[in-house]
């Protein structure tokens, strides 16, 4: 999307046709600094140290970071070795396995003279397929900000509420849950985000704020249990968030605390709305609470925060007493019971296994094999 005018994506092939660049997400809001990567390792660390973050664009990285092991060594060995590198590289975002499942569907039948080419074009594709199905997004779930409109009094501004980041930072482009808050704003819509800052990276302090302000849509930014206070009071007209996995029950795995704004949601009668890419759907897993592994990060992510001083250095400060200890779970899983909908590339669907499968019959059947 844009950053003040200029158009952005998160990820790009550098022009020397090999190198992949992509924005180093650490360091916003605060700077704003390209990381080149150049070998497989740079692609495997950029992901677990969230260089880059967020499911969609986990698996664009990942599909990249394939093609630049294909330069190092396109052996059956070397595949087998980056598949393996990258792979586990972060637990949550099934978008990762699914992105290097593809690459090595096209790489493993090939001769290996030409699977770096190959490699390449086939990340080009899962890039630009990305782009394509947020959009569809944008036009899903434009429909339901549409449908806030007419429930309010004309001249109305339509609040909607989201957690962590789901924007175009966690995607190539236009952002999951942002897709159809971008395209309502394009169209003219008065539309507010509330940001909820999302403990302990502050995603939506960081990057949704950042990503909303240089892009001109009106937002808040509000502390993570505020939520409810706003939903009580009929300030939230609905929530849409992203989501890192979906179950084929329509579970919602998402960052931590995704689930006490939908059982917030669910009390007061909010609408809450999740979008997501096709990709993001799991039909292998049939519990999303049961199954979904949760990772579990640093607890240096909880202890200390990250900021710029009154005179503009960035300093790192200690919040939680030393020797006491924390607990740093990256993700929840909300039930489907607390979904209303979840907006795809297909429409949005009720958050259920037969919607998804009717919806995404091919994923079904690949999902069996
Ligand atoms: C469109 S996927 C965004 C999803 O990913 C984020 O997690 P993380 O920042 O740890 O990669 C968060 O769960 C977002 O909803």
């Amino acid at each position: 999307m844009k950053v003040d005018g200029k158009h952005f994506r998160s990820i790009w092939r550098e022009r020397d046709g090999w190198s992949v660049c992509a924005i180093d997400q650490r360091r916003l809001p605060h700077e704003f600094v390209v990381a080149r990567l150049t070998s497989c390792e740079d692609a495997a660390v950029a992901i677990r140290d969230m260089l880059v973050r967020g499911a969609p664009l986990i698996g664009a990285t990942a599909a990249y970071g394939m093609a630049l092991a294909m330069r190092e060594d396109a052996s059956d060995a070397g595949l087998k070795r980056a598949y393996d590198t990258l792979v586990v590289a972060r637990p949550t975002a099934i978008n990762l396995k699914w992105a290097l499942d593809e690459m090595r569907a096209s790489l493993a039948p090939i001769d290996p003279v030409e699977r770096a080419e190959a490699a390449y074009a086939r990340a080009d594709e899962i890039v630009e397929q990305d782009v394509e199905i947020n959009r569809g997004i944008a036009g899903n779930g434009l429909k339901l900000i549409e449908a806030s409109v007419t429930r309010k009094k004309p001249g109305e501004t339509v609040n909607v509420l989201t957690h962590c980041n789901a924007g175009w930072l966690a995607t190539v482009d236009w952002g999951t849950a942002t897709a159809p808050i971008y395209l309502a704003h394009e169209r003219g819509i008065k539309i507010h985000v509330w940001v909820d800052e999302t403990r302990p990276r502050n995603q939506g302090a960081s990057l949704t704020a950042w990503e909303l302000g240089h892009h001109g849509v009106p937002h808040t930014v509000i502390p993570d249990n505020t939520g409810g206070h706003l939903m009580q009071h009929g300030m939230v007209d609905l929530a849409i968030v992203g989501t890192d996995r979906v179950a084929a029950n329509g579970d919602v795995c998402n960052k931590i605390g995704t689930y006490l704004k939908a059982l917030a949601a669910h009390d007061n009668n909010v609408p809450f709305y999740v979008a997501l890419p096709s990709p993001t759907i799991d039909f292998a897993v049939n519990d999303g609470i049961r199954d979904i592994p949760i990772e579990q990060r640093s607890g240096a992510e909880v202890t200390d925060m990250t900021g710029r001083t009154a005179d503009g250095r960035l300093e790192t400060v200690r919040i939680v007493p030393e020797g006491s200890p924390v607990a740093n779970y990256a993700f929840d899983v909300t039930p489907a019971r607390l979904v209303t909908g979840l907006i795809t590339e297909r429409g949005v669907l009720k958050p259920d296994r037969a919607s998804l499968a009717a919806a995404f019959p091919e994923r079904v059947a690949a999902a069996a094999e």
